[in-house]
């Protein structure tokens, strides 16, 4: 089997008397996209550098593509694609100026490409960096972290800045790279934007990694808000009973009640009667999310 996309075992990174990464056990499979969160200060933008060789650790070990990131530096550039979070570009050249040239850095990338990345984030290659607002600036550095198709994409908070439907447009960017058979490793703070395009998600808290799960699995244990219109009045009773079904009221034909994991028994038992309208919002992954901070905080407590 192939190295794994990335691997970190203990990784320790002190800034001083202040904790980056406490012991950082990491690990990416080859061609699946991985969410990487976590709350402000948590670790994301120091795993992502130390991943990079922009820091060097404290102690742990790394791999990235089954290389060594200390060692290898310079040939691993080639093959990934990076969007700093704090991504700044300036000058007066214009936005092709700079994205051919760092392209050429990368061994060269064809014009149709860049030109294909721009049209659909549109973003005006003519114009000069200078003069570009943040988010067109943001969307320099999507395409540059992409236009080289690189075996493995790091993207720190990526879409912070992004306009709605440019998120929309990037996830897709996203999609296709792992449909490419490509690595993605995103960071967020944000719950929302990750699952839409993630396969696994790691949640890092205070320099450590408190749980990975995969995203179907996060969306059985979330908890949503139903609604079950009947031909007819149903009795309460019938669902209040049933596992992960709780707040059930009836008002008239119609049926409300809390789901908390899997669908299947209220739908089996809504199947009995004959069913006018479903309707289920997204389940609030974010509520879940939060949820492992405050368990965490709790257990810390408790001890
Ligand atoms: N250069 C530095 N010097 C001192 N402390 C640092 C430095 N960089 C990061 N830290 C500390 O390390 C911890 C982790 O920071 P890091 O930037 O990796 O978090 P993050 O999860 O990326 O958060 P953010 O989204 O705010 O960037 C924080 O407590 C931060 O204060």
């Amino acid at each position: 089997m192939a190295d794994p996309a990335i691997e970190t075992g203990d990784l320790v990174k002190t800034y001083g008397r202040n904790r980056g990464l406490t012991g950082l056990d990491l690990r990416v499979e080859r061609g699946e996209v991985y969410g990487f969160l976590g709350p402000n200060g948590a670790g994301k933008s120091t795993t992502i550098r130390l991943l990079l060789d922009l820091i060097r650790p404290t102690s742990g070990r790394i791999s990235v593509l089954g290389a060594d990131p200390r060692r290898d530096g310079v040939a691993l550039r080639r093959r990934i694609g990076y969007l700093a979070g704090d991504f700044v570009v300036d000058g007066r050249q214009s936005a092709r100026e700079l994205l051919t040239y760092l392209g050429n850095l990368r061994g060269g990338v064809p014009r149709a490409r860049i030109d294909e990345l721009a049209a659909r984030l549109d973003l005006d290659l003519g114009r000069r960096i200078r003069g570009l607002s943040k988010g067109n600036r943001q969307k320099v550095g999507v395409v540059q972290a992409f236009m080289h198709d690189p075996e493995l994409l790091i993207l720190d908070e990526p879409t912070s800045g992004l306009d709605p439907f440019l998120q929309q447009e990037f996830l897709s960017l996203v999609r296709e790279a792992r449909a490419d058979g490509r690595t993605v490793f995103m960071s967020s703070h944000v719950m929302s934007e990750v699952q839409q395009a993630a396969d696994r998600v790691g949640i890092i808290r205070e320099g450590r990694l408190v749980t990975v799960a995969r995203v179907e699995e996060l969306r059985e244990r979330a908890v949503r808000r139903v609604e079950v219109t009947f031909a007819e009045p149903v009795a309460e009773a019938e669902f209040a009973a049933l596992p992960g079904v709780s707040e059930v009221t009836v008002a008239g034909t119609t049926l409300r009640c809390r789901l908390d994991g899997r669908a299947d028994a209220l739908v089996k038992a809504a199947a009995g009667h004959t069913v006018i309208g479903l309707l289920s919002e997204e389940p609030d992954l974010e509520e879940l999310f939060f949820g492992y901070y405050s368990r965490e905080e709790s257990v810390r407590a408790a001890a």
